[in-house]
């Protein structure tokens, strides 16, 4: 039993007209409460690391837990590096045993991009690595880089169809008006879905069949876990994320791997602080971060059961 990367996976998911999860992970509980969530949905699914979660636990422990979670379960996980910033991220990785990396160029010019991905491309595919690319800006903030909404971009349809010819790559991030953190839309959510029927139109026509989107920024942001927060001393206003149904709609088209780190992390976080006052003289943390492994359970179920629809992937 081993690793497996993204491509069977996607496959199944694009002719079910469904998506594959991918979740961020950048310890033992949460890659436990993903993992369990799976289990009892019998469902493939991705853990993906970034580039702080590789240097707040070194790649070497993450690919071992994972490789537990695989001989325990049984189940397909591939471990994917999220928003690999260079060549070197990515090929350390991929030399760490990561079955799919994402390199984001995004922030470079147009034939930069192309250019860089191509590179991380060759060198992937020539050791039975995957490779998601990202074109078109997302608002919000990754790592270190904050985009506001003024200087997104969403992803142009004709420029994606030659991106993917040019690169080679195994699936593409776009930007449709999704963003990444908890503060996603001031007013009405809204998706630009013409346009990602337009680019898998367009990659179709070029030959490029049943092609796998990626949705970055896909939280839901769900408001039982901002209030439970807030119950127990948070400060959470205004967080806004992705409407469940929207995200059944991507997935139900070209969208094969859905993002979702916030939501992850509000149910942590809430889940400790709960834990923590309503048990002040408890010390042990199995106590408090067992109660944050469980309620990452249940979200991760739920979305897997009633938002993405990859239940039962596994069969
Ligand atoms: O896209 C993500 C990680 O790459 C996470 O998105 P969220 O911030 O919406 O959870
Ligand atoms: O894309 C961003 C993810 O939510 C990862 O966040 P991070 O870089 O703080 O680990
Ligand atoms: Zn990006
Ligand atoms: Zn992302």
């Amino acid at each position: 039993m081993a690793l497996v990367t993204t491509k069977n996976m996607f496959e199944k998911a694009f002719q079910g007209g469904y998506a594959i999860g991918a979740f961020n992970i950048n310890n033992m509980e949460i890659i436990q409460g993903i993992v369990e969530a799976a289990r009892r949905q019998n469902s493939a699914v991705i853990l993906q690391v970034s580039k702080g979660a590789l240097k707040y636990a070194h790649p070497k422990y993450l690919r071992a837990m994972v490789e537990a979670a695989v001989a325990e379960t049984g189940l397909d996980i591939a471990l994917h590096l999220d928003h690999g910033p260079d060549f070197e991220t990515c090929r350390d990785c991929i030399d760490y045993g990561f079955t799919s990396v994402m390199f984001d160029g995004s922030h470079y010019d147009y034939e930069e991009n192309v250019a860089k991905t191509k590179e991380i491309v060759d060198y992937a595919h020539a050791r039975g690595v995957v490779v998601e690319a990202e074109l078109g800006k997302l608002a919000g903030i990754e790592d270190d880089v904050k985009v506001d909404e003024k200087n997104a971009s969403f992803t142009d349809p004709d420029q994606a169809v030659d991106f993917v010819k040019r690169t080679g790559v195994d699936s593409l991030a776009v930007a449709i008006g999704t963003s990444h953190g908890a503060y996603k839309f001031k007013g009405e959510a809204k998706l630009d879905f013409e346009r990602l029927e337009e680019i898998t139109r367009k990659l179709e026509e070029a030959g490029i069949h049943n092609f796998p989107i990626v949705l970055h920024g896909a939280s839901s942001v769900d408001q039982k876990s901002v209030e439970m927060c807030n119950a127990y001393g948070g400060k959470i206003n205004g967080a806004k994320g992705i409407p469940a149904e929207m995200l059944r709609k991507a997935a139900s088209m070209a969208v094969c791997k859905i993002n979702m780190d916030t939501d992850l992390r509000l149910a942590m976080t809430a889940a400790v602080r709960k834990a923590l006052a309503e048990d002040p003289a408890g010390i042990d943390p199995r106590g408090y971060l067992g109660s944050g492994r469980d309620l990452i359970t249940e979200l991760v179920e739920g979305k897997i059961k009633d938002v993405i629809g990859s239940a039962d992937s596994m069969k």
